[in-house]
C-alpha cells in the first residue's frame, strides 16, 4: 500500500513512515505496535529520543518479519567524534536489541562544533561493518552535504529536514533531488500547529473530501518528499495512511507551496546556528 523509493545505494525505503518522537516506555511500544498493525513499516527513532528500546520491543512483538520493517535511528551531536560515533551506533543497536538499522542519520550538523565530517566517516565504516544498511543525514543544508561529498566521496542517501507548508525549503529539496538524495520531512504536520487550521488548505481538503492533515501529507508526497508523521491516536494513524487515492492539481500544489514564509520554522532550529547534543 505504501510506495517505496529506491535510494541511490539500491535499498528501498517506504515514502510514508511513522515518527516516534515522544513515544516512550510501555505506552510507546503499544503505539508503535499499533502503527505496524495498521500498516506502517518504517519507524523513525533517534538515540536522543530514548526510545530505541521501545522500537526494538515493538519490532519483536510484531508478526511482520524484521526484513519487511524499516528502522531508522540517529547519531546525537555529543558523539560526532569518530570512535565515539561508532560506539554510539553499536550502543543504539544494543539498546534496540536489533542486529542492524535500515538507516542511520547524523541527527544535526552542529557546524560550530564542526565534527560532522568525521561522524560521516564513522557512518561509512558502520555501513561497511553491516551495522546499518543505508546512511544519511538530518538537518543538513547543501553547504554541509557539499563538504561531506568533497571530503569523503560518499553522498548521503537521505536528508531528513523540517518540512511543512510554512517551511517548505524548496532550495534544499531541489539540491537533494539533483544529488539523488531522498528528502524526508520531519514535523510534516508542523507538529499540529496553526497549519492545521490554514484556510487555503481547509478549502482544498474539502474539495477532495480529505482532512487538512491528509492534504498536507499528500502535498509533501507530490513534492517528491518522504513523510514520517507521528500519531499516538489510532484515528490519526489510520487517516495518515489514507492518502494514496487522490491527487492534488498543479494549481493546488502551488497554492499550498505559496504558504511558505520566512518565519515558518516551528521552533527556530536553524541548522546554520542551532546545535543539539
Ligand atoms: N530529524 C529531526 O531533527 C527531527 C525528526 N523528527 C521526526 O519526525 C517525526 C514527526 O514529527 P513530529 O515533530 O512528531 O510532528 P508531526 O508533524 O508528525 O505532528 C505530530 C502531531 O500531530 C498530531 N497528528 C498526527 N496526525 C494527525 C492528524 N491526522 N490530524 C490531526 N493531528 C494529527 C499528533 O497527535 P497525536 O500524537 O495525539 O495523534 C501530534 O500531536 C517525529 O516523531 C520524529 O520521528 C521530528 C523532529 C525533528
Ligand atoms: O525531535 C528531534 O528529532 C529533534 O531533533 C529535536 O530538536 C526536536 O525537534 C525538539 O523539539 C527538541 O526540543
Amino acid at each position: 500500500m505504501i510506495p517505496n523509493y529506491e535510494l541511490h545505494d539500491g535499498n528501498a525505503i517506504p515514502l510514508l513512515g511513522f515518527g516516534t518522537y515522544k513515544l516512550n516506555g510501555a505506552q510507546g511500544v503499544i503505539s508503535m505496535d499499533a502503527a505496524i498493525n495498521n500498516g506502517y513499516r518504517l519507524l523513525d527513532s533517534a538515540f536522543n529520543y530514548e526510545n530505541e528500546g521501545a522500537v526494538g520491543e515493538a519490532v519483536r512483538r510484531s508478526p511482520v518479519p524484521r526484513e519487511q520493517l524499516f528502522i531508522t535511528s540517529k547519531l546525537p551531536g555529543r558523539h560526532h567524534q569518530y570512535d565515539e560515533a561508532l560506539a554510539t551506533i553499536q550502543e543504539s543497536l544494543y539498546r534496540s536489541g536489533l542486529d542492524y538499522f535500515d538507516l542511520y542519520l547524523i541527527h544535526w550538523p552542529n557546524p560550530k562544533q564542526d565534527h560532522y565530517v568525521e561522524a560521516w566517516q564513522a557512518l561509512i565504516q558502520a555501513q561497511k561493518f553491516g551495522l546499518v544498511k543505508s546512511i544519511g543525514v538530518s538537518n543538513f543544508l547543501p553547504e554541509h552535504i557539499d563538504r561531506l561529498i568533497a571530503e569523503t566521496g560518499v553522498t548521503p542517501a537521505v536528508d531528513q529536514v523540517e518540512l511543512h507548508p510554512y517551511w517548505s525549503q524548496p532550495d534544499v529539496v531541489r539540491y537533494n533531488s539533483d544529488h539523488h538524495i531522498l528528502t524526508q520531512a520531519w514535523s510534516p504536520l508542523g507538529r499540529a500547529n496553526a497549519v492545521l487550521q490554514e484556510p487555503v488548505i481547509q478549502e482544498i481538503a474539502a474539495r477532495h473530501n480529505k482532512s487538512v492533515a491528509q492534504t498536507i501529507l499528500r502535498w509533501e508526497l507530490q513534492l517528491g518528499v518522504g513523510v514520517i508523521p507521528k500519531a499516538n491516536s489510532i484515528h490519526h494513524q489510520l487517516t495518515n495512511l489514507d492518502i494514496f487515492d487522490f491527487e492534488l492539481s498543479t494549481d493546488e500544489m502551488k497554492r499550498i507551496s505559496a504558504l511558505d514564509r520566512p518565519d515558518g520554522m516551528n521552533k527556530n532550529q536553524d541548522p546554520r546556528e542551532y546545535e543539539e547534543f
